[in-house]
């Protein structure tokens, strides 16, 4: 793979203007991300004992991360281009320019530098003599060539919200047992993984009933974490309200724009007056309203959430409609090896520069041809080329949007069917990436949320 080149991104902390109190752990033993992290504040008006135990246990990350400078690959950068010229497709390589890789001190050998040392020093104080040498090394064993882990054993994995999201349940379905690492923002989450705070993020990409989530496929062509898994997290809301407050009295409901969507017309039958405000994350919502004693307001949340801060449950399960299941990826950074002994699926992202040669028509068919059935085709601006005008002296300028389209297939990177789809692709698109080949999540249908992954230990 060619050079990447890393580009500094900035996030404006004005983008998250519900987010409060962003409260803060210091991962134990990450120095390197300590300017950005800090320590939770206890807030005294909170309800519930439960909060104490996970602000004790768990950290957010904040939007400050990105201004310490997180590495992404811009796409139109000279990385992308060179990949074009190349012709070189990311799947299943190790990622190479991972600055914040480097940055891990290496494993002294033995151990420890006093064995090394010592015998420098006996060495240059003449002693030939064949005496023992006191701390001589032992050689290297397979265990010195891993790297001592950063953290306890568990995977650390970020998502976006705090604990009571659905995300935080997606990460405890995607990785049983992990430490889930609350961000403010999908950014954080990226970065989080790219400065090796996280080992894994996990975030949503689309919803049976709202549609995409466009933010995180704009950030997975910007960043470098490599799609490693998919998990579909069904999605059970609740109308959470501060114990003794009625429907009747309240004239604004909060969550994040994905909940209001879902429940959109559920909660007119209700018959409900009340305003619609979008809130960074469902359970964000719900400890505002805690935190803050609002009587006047509702959120669309978890029962998990309520739980956490407090509140009660005035509705149950106020989706529109019953099914309702989130998509989620899991972002890695480097890929997996693709397999063929179990159902596989890649997503791909591409944009071509040619006029009038139905480009799409020829990509959908390259897949049609080899029976590969696509799950999932997406369009979004071409950030770097967003117009193209073309001038015909009779009529006038047309002005054409340019796109990125994201197209998932079901087959895997290792099938010889995939990779004759992708290099005919590759003929006529000018930039082409794959952003995984990972295993479908195949687990069987059900209709209830499932619970968040256990809390995690203290921090020292
Ligand atoms: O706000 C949360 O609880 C989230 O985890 C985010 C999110 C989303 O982004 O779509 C995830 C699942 C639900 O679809 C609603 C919201």
């Amino acid at each position: 793979m060619s050079t990447m080149a890393v580009a500094l991104l900035s996030t404006n902390p004005s983008a998250t203007p519900n987010r409060r109190s962003a409260l803060l752990l210091l991962p134990r033993r990450l120095t390197p991300a300590a300017g950005f992290i800090h320590r939770a504040a206890a807030s005294a008006s909170f309800p519930g004992a439960r909060r104490a135990d996970w602000q004790a246990s768990f950290s957010i990350l904040s939007s400050q991360a990105a201004a310490a400078g997180g590495g992404a690959a811009l796409p139109g950068s000279s990385s992308e281009k060179s990949t074009n010229d190349s012709g070189d497709l990311s799947a299943a390589e190790p990622e190479h320019g991972d600055s914040a890789k480097r940055s891990v001190p290496e494993p002294p050998v033995n151990g420890t530098m006093a064995g090394v040392k010592s015998l420098v020093s006996s060495a240059a104080a003449g002693g030939a003599d064949l005496a023992p040498i006191p701390n001589l090394p032992r050689p290297l064993s397979i265990g010195d060539l891993s790297p001592a882990p950063m953290h306890g054993s568990r995977l650390r994995v970020a998502y976006q919200g705090v604990p009571g999201a659905y995300s935080e349940a997606a990460a405890g379905k995607a990785y049983p047992n992990c430490e889930p690492i609350p961000c403010d923002q999908f950014e954080v989450a990226f970065q989080a993984v790219e400065l090796w705070i996280a080992d894994r993020a996990v975030l949503p990409v689309e919803n049976s009933l709202g549609g995409s989530i466009h933010r995180n496929y704009d950030l997975l062509l910007r960043h470098r974490l490599h799609i490693v898994g998919e998990v579909q997290l069904p999605v059970h809301h609740c109308l959470l309200a501060l114990p003794g407050v009625r429907k009747e009295y309240l004239t604004r409901v909060m969550s994040h724009p994905q909940a209001l969507a879902q429940c959109e017309l559920t909660l007119t039958r209700l018959g409900l007056n009340v305003t619609r405000e979008s809130f960074d994350d469902t359970a964000g919502a719900a400890e505002y309203i805690a935190n803050n004693g609002l009587r006047d307001t509702a959120a669309i949340a978890s029962a998990r959430a309520a739980e956490l801060y407090g509140l009660q449950v005035l509705a149950d399960g106020i989706q529109d409609d019953s099914g309702n299941v989130t998509r989620f990826v899991m972002l890695a950074r480097e890929p997996i090896i693709p397999r063929t002994d179990r159902p596989f699926k890649t997503s791909i992202v591409f944009a071509h520069d040619r006029e009038g040669t139905s480009v799409l028509f020829k990509v959908l068919s390259a897949f049609a041809f080899r029976d590969i059935s696509l799950t999932k085709i997406e369009s979004r601006p071409h950030r770097h080329r967003p117009i193209r005008l073309v001038d015909d002296a009779n009529v006038g300028t047309a002005k054409h949007f340019e796109y990125m389209f994201h197209v998932d297939f079901q087959a895997s990177m290792a099938e010889t069917r995939a990779q004759n789809a992708l290099a005919e692709i590759q003929e006529f698109t000018s930039f082409l990436r794959v952003l995984g080949s990972y295993p479908m999540d195949m687990t069987p249908w059900s209709t209830s949320t499932p619970p968040p992954p256990p809390p995690s230990a203290p921090s020292s």
